[in-house]
């Protein structure tokens, strides 16, 4: 469940950006739409708590982000929002298993390598455990990034541009697979896109 209530932010020396209230249900997909500029990647700054909004507040699955100290709201980030973005960031020495390890670490989860192990599986990547990132395709990477964004079973997915550096076969192989593993843990999916792909098969939509 992600509720935002009169969020503002502003850049130093910007002008304020303000944004519209979001109600976004457990196992919902939400898309957030706009023009270049609009605030879009902001809004999605301010939804993972990292960066403090100047004005308002972000609740995600009953907690107000705002009221946690720099070290809580990390491990909340850790065990309840999961992030996907345009292109897949790793850790580049250690392999894909390893990188799942660290985000159940990083979130204070103990080490559950048969969780990793299904959901490597279950997205198709089983053979590429030990693979270091870099030898995986874009496609893999994205899906690889879902894995990691999924892990700890988050209240919350949060995906900026998740498809468009995708061809058509792999978006919509992404798309399902996002909304599928959100689902799959009762999270609510927000995806910030202008890919029209993505645009005519989900209907929740917000425009900044
Ligand atoms: N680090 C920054 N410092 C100052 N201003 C910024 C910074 N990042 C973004 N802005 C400004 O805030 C506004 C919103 O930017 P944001 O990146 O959130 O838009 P966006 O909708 O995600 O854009 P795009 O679709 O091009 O990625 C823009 O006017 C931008 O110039």
């Amino acid at each position: 469940m992600l509720e935002t209530t009169d969020l503002a932010y502003r850049y130093p020396g910007g002008e304020s950006l303000t944004f519209p209230n979001l109600r976004c249900a457990p196992g919902a997909t939400h898309l957030l739409l706009g023009k270049s500029g609009s605030g879009k990647t902001t809004l999605l700054q301010l939804l993972a708590g990292l960066r403090s909004p100047s004005h308002g507040k972000v609740v995600v699955n009953g907690t107000e982000l705002g009221k946690l100290s720099t070290a809580a709201l990390d491990q909340f980030r850790g065990q309840n929002i999961g992030m996907v973005f345009q292109t897949a960031h790793f850790v580049r020495s250690v392999n894909v298993e390893e990188n799942l390890v660290l985000a159940q670490r990083l979130a204070g989860k103990t080490t559950d390598r048969r969780r990793i192990r299904e959901l490597l599986d279950v997205l198709g990547l089983g053979e590429k455990l030990r693979s270091l990132p870099a030898r995986l395709s874009v496609g893999q990477q994205q899906r690889a990034a879902i894995a990691r964004a999924v892990i700890n079973q988050p209240a919350l997915m949060l995906a900026d541009e998740p498809t468009s550096a995708l061809d058509d076969d792999n978006a919509s192989q992404v798309l399902g697979l996002l909304q599928q593993q959100a689902a799959a843990v009762n999270a609510t999916l927000i995806i910030v896109t202008h890919d029209n792909r993505l645009t005519g098969i989900i209907d929740q939509r917000t425009h900044l």
